[in-house]
């Protein structure tokens, strides 16, 4: 079956960049790809900034009709009421977000969060119309033991519970094995297929093979422009999720341009 998927470039700012910043970096970034005549139709572009950020770059984006699409990194799993310090779907839909990212690793580690709250959270932001970006990936332990496909198919097994058919046809994974994120260890192109690929099987048990066939499979991860051509090249891994590279316009720009470089 041929799968039309579209390739999603998505950059995770972290905590990085104040909104001036951010206003900087997105038009930079909208310039180069405008000057490379990128075609968004073709390679998908998101930007996951901080919460602060957010209303700046809507601005920017409707004021200069960017094609540009862009996100948070975090959202309540309620809609509203008294829980201190979260935002809500509600508002991340009335800032235009298309995206939220859902269980980072960092979110997972830094604020034990597990995969029914992970869940909570994809099923927040669908229902809001938001396509949440769920994160999955093993650590350094895990992969020694050489568990990475268990344990990441048991994460996207919880992290992805009670989705109706038609919001897992929408969602997108993302694959980061912890050892890989900020660590300049880029996971092979390999070990990023047989993850994405047994990621796809667990959604076409749990869904169907069509929902499987749909859905954007990324790979997360030290992701720089000079490693990402041969990741892209592997049938199972649908774009990639940028940490540190996303916050230089230039290297982004070139990451979502991947397919103007060789394969290295
Ligand atoms: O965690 C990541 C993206 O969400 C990956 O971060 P790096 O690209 O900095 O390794």
């Amino acid at each position: 079956m041929a799968a039309a998927r579209t390739p999603l470039m998505a950059g995770n700012w972290k905590m990085n960049l104040d909104h001036h910043q951010a206003t900087h970096l997105v038009q930079k970034l909208a310039w180069t790809l405008k000057d490379a005549k990128h075609d968004y139709a073709a390679v998908e572009v998101a930007v996951m900034v901080p919460f602060t950020d957010l209303r700046s770059v809507q601005t920017l984006v409707d004021a200069d009709k960017l094609e540009l699409g862009y996100g948070a990194q975090d959202v309540s799993a309620h809609t509203d009421g008294a829980y201190t310090g979260e935002i809500s779907p509600v508002m991340l839909a009335k800032l235009g977000c298309r995206y939220v990212v859902v269980g980072h690793s960092e979110r997972r580690q830094y604020h034990g969060e597990d995969d029914a709250l992970v869940a909570a959270k994809a099923r927040s932001a669908f229902g809001q119309g938001i396509v949440p970006i769920v994160c999955v990936g093993e650590g350094l332990d895990i992969r020694k033991e050489g568990r990475q496909v268990e344990y990441t198919l048991a994460q996207v097994e919880g992290s992805l519970a009670g989705l109706t058919a038609e919001q897992a046809a929408q969602v997108v994974v993302a694959y980061e094995p912890v050892w890989a994120i900020g660590t300049g260890e880029v996971a092979t192109p390999e070990d990023a297929q047989e993850v994405c690929e047994a990621i796809r099987g667990k959604l076409r048990e749990m869904f169907t093979p069509e929902i499987a066939d749909a859905v954007r499979v990324l790979y997360g991860g030290s992701v720089k422009s000079g490693n990402i051509a041969a990741i892209m090249a592997k049938p199972d891994v649908d774009g990639a999720l940028v940490g540190g590279a996303s916050l230089d316009a230039e290297e982004f720009a070139k990451i979502v341009r991947y397919q103007s470089h060789n394969v290295g």
